[in-house]
């Protein structure tokens, strides 16, 4: 974790004093699937409480393979991923529970044979959310949360009975967001959470993350390509180099007056550059 030519923009995974907790971290975390090369080597990066994240960089740098470490779906090769400044335990519940995923295609990460109001429960099931009771009640609590859930992502409680393939990308994404948040987790972490859909209802979906963000006390950590997401969700951003952070601090500063010459050239092939470097 480096910041080419300029001095203080290199965070530590650690906390230091004074700053705001850590919920969440890589901490020299190096990662290599079977038999492969190494994907990610030596890579630190904080989730922030309150903050956004932001993971930018090209095809194939290793940004999705990093969230899948903060999500525990893969163990680091070496290095630990920090959960509240402790490691993360394999099937550890209240990591479950509080880092919940939002994928990129809202078509394919919801099962088609489900009813909506099943695939949104799912989470209170797994983990064991659901207060003990008689069957009646825990079905009856379980409407209840996805009623709450469907309300905070904008959809009518009658969209539980039916299916995902009745409604639109939008509402599908939504639908996967009230499934992510009807844990009612600490962090998100959304890998391209708006690419598969048009530009309209991709606005939409990241004023939604914005406010779930606000009103849930969220923190977001966002995978995406476009620099106007990344400006609108989130307070930090990291910059991946093949494997590497090579920049990250505030999204204003990385953004606004970039310092490695990768995040240059990133974002001199981003149109959108000139909009997202205003939105300080
Ligand atoms: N399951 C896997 N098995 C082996 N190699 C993989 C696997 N998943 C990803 N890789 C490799 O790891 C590297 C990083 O991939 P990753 O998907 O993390 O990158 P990315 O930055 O998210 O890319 P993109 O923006 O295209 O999604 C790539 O070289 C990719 O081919």
């Amino acid at each position: 974790m480096t910041r080419a030519g300029a001095g203080g923009r290199a965070p530590s995974a650690g906390p230091t004093s004074g700053a705001p907790p850590a919920v969440l971290a890589a901490h020299e975390v190096g990662f290599a699937y079977r038999g492969g090369r190494p994907v990610l080597e030596d890579v630190s990066v904080t989730v922030t409480a309150g903050r956004g994240l932001a993971l930018v960089g090209e095809s194939g740098a290793g940004k999705t393979t990093l969230l899948r470490l903060l999500l525990g779906l893969d163990r680091p090769t070496s290095g630990r991923v920090l959960f509240d400044g402790a490691a993360v335990a394999p099937g550890d519940r209240a990591f479950r529970r509080a880092v919940q995923p939002v994928f990129q295609d809202p078509y394919s990460s919801l099962d088609p044979r489900r009813r909506v109001g099943r695939i949104v429960s799912e989470p209170l099931r797994s983990l064991g959310l659901l207060a003990p009771g008689s069957r009646a009640e825990r079905r009856d609590e379980a409407g209840r949360r996805v009623a709450e859930a469907l309300a905070s992502v904008g959809l009518p409680p009658d969209a539980a009975r039916r299916y995902p393939h009745e409604f639109s990308g939008g509402q599908r994404q939504r639908i996967a967001i009230a499934r992510a948040v009807v844990s009612r987790p600490r962090v998100l972490l959304a890998d391209e959470p708006v690419s598969a859909l048009d530009v309209t209802t991709r606005i939409r979906v990241v004023e939604l993350l914005g406010r779930l963000a606000e009103s849930h006390g969220l923190t977001v950590v966002v995978v995406s390509h476009d620099l106007s997401v990344v400006a609108a969700l989130c307070a930090d951003t990291a910059i991946i180099e093949r494997g590497r952070v090579v920049e990250q601090g505030p999204t204003a500063d990385v953004l606004g007056s970039p310092a490695h010459p990768y995040t240059r050239k990133l974002l001199e092939s981003v149109p959108r550059l000139s909009r997202a470097a205003r939105l300080r």
